[in-house]
């Protein structure tokens, strides 16, 4: 084989209550990745679209590629060597898992190249790096959902420790994108380090609520369990009406609403598309009052994840 095209779709990481353990993925957008074998060992980044000149074209910089590069070093490739080209479908630091999208690509389509020596799996400790690169913190919650589909929970970072959890069908996801820009790094970087007793247990309850709730198809349960008494509240500050577009959310139907990611999306899981079109409509008339745009994205939970479009 010499060409592999790869698609990886956005995420919703933290979902509300599970900072940096639980994600999931959505249908569309995604990013693909084209690679193309090449004589000379290393890897080059030949193009890039969507990103309007704003991503590194060095790979030891752009997360698509640096995932490459930790693979090809795991396998003692040293001698391959490849052309990259990265199709971004989705804005930066948009809080829609936009650089795990392209790690995931990158490394699913190289892995692919290669003859598949590795499992989806064991692909995440790399997809993690792109991670790292993005964001200075390697973690997997957007990454673990974006290769894996579904609804996905990361037990323990150390060890790795990660599985999937069965969601009701008729669950929809509305991600409402507004046109603001909020870095995963900063967004880190003004969360406080300690946790009240108090908060740990509220979120250890809405944690086990919500798992509970998506593996009972308990739509009463999933809804009182979309609470986040500890990021939320910090986070928020950044996204402008905050308050008022997940209100809007609710009072349309929507079984919750929070912070996707670091932000500055927001989404809202409802029960049926009905419900999550009308919420999705009033999150973006929400943003539109405060004079923001916004783009909403309405999708089932994507089970499958990342996925090969062409080969040969
Ligand atoms: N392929 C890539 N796609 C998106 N961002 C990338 C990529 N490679 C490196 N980055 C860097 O990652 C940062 C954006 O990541 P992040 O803030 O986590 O956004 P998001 O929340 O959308 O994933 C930017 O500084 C960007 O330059
Ligand atoms: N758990 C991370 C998730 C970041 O998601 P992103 O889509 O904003 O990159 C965090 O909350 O920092």
């Amino acid at each position: 084989m010499n060409y592999i095209k790869a698609f990886a779709p956005a995420t919703v990481a933290n979902v509300a209550c599970g900072f940096d353990i639980f994600g999931f993925a959505i249908q569309e957008p995604g990013d693909t990745v084209e690679i193309r074998r090449r004589d000379e060992p290393g890897i080059v980044i030949a193009d890039i679209t969507g990103d309007e000149g704003r991503l590194p074209r060095s790979a030891e910089k752009n997360a698509v590629t640096v995932v490459m590069l930790h693979l090809l070093k795991h396998l003692g490739r040293t001698d391959f060597g490849c052309e990259v080209v990265l199709h971004k479908n989705m804005p930066l630091g948009s809080g829609m898992g936009s650089s795990a999208a392209s790690a995931v690509a990158g490394v699913v389509a190289l892995n692919e190249l290669l003859g598949s020596p590795l499992s989806r799996k064991d692909l995440l400790p790399f997809a993690m790096e792109g991670e790292r690169i993005a964001s200075g913190s390697a973690h997997a919650d957007n990454v673990g959902p974006s290769l894996l589909g579904g609804f996905v929970v990361i037990r323990s970072y150390t060890p790795l420790d990660i599985f999937s959890v069965p969601v009701p069908e008729d669950l929809y996801c509305t991600l409402v994108h507004p046109d603001i820009e909020i870095n995963t790094k900063d967004a880190r970087y003004i969360l406080r380090n300690e946790v009240s007793l108090k908060n740990t247990i509220a979120q250890m309850g809405n944690v086990a609520g919500l798992v509970t709730g998506l593996m009972k198809s308990d739509y009463e349960l999933i809804s009182r369990s979309m609470v986040d008494v500890i990021i939320e509240p910090v986070r928020s500050i950044l996204i402008p009406s905050f308050n008022e577009v997940k209100k809007a959310a609710i009072d349309n139907g929507a079984l919750g609403c929070s912070i996707s990611g670091s932000g500055p999306s927001m989404f809202a899981l409802s029960r049926g598309i009905e419900n999550a079109t009308k919420a999705g409509e009033a999150m973006v008339r929400t943003f539109a009052e405060v004079g923001i745009d916004a783009t909403m994205h309405l999708s089932g939970i994507n089970d499958g994840g990342a996925r090969v479009l062409e080969s040969y």
